[in-house]
């Protein structure tokens, strides 16, 4: 697993004993699911029009920082859930030997 996921999951679980006014973190699991949530939201956003402005620019810059974004308020959402990274790491490293047809496949049968 990344060292840098590793370390931020045990930020992110350590911060939910943390105060708000020291840690945006602590802020974020006091105001809950759906600020947590909107957050995620806004970010989805900012990476969607960052990257379509990359494709004109040529430039990657924008679009890597808000992707950034995007993935951490998505590893803070886990945790406020009680998961963390690891757990998407598995499911993705199960989908490793499928292809991405047979996958959806498999989800219609559900
Ligand atoms: N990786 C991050 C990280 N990425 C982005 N952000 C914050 O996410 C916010 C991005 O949202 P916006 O740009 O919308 O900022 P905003 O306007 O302040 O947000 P709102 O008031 O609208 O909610 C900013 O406040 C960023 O600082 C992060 N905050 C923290 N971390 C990591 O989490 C750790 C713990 O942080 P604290 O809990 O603050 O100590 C840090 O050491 C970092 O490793």
């Amino acid at each position: 697993m990344s060292d840098v996921l590793q370390q931020l999951d045990q930020i992110l679980e350590a911060r939910k004993q943390a105060s708000s006014d020291s840690s945006y973190v602590a802020s974020l699991h006091a105001k809950g699911l759906n600020k947590i949530l909107e957050k995620v939201g806004e970010e989805s956003v900012e990476a969607i029009i960052a990257a379509k402005d990359a494709q004109h620019s040529g430039d990657n810059k924008d679009v890597i920082y808000e992707t950034a974004d995007l993935w951490f308020h998505s590893l803070v959402m886990l945790s406020h859930l009680g998961e963390s990274s690891q757990a998407v790491l598995d499911e993705l490293a199960r989908r490793f030997d499928m292809s991405g047809l047979e996958e959806k496949a498999n989800r219609q049968q559900k």
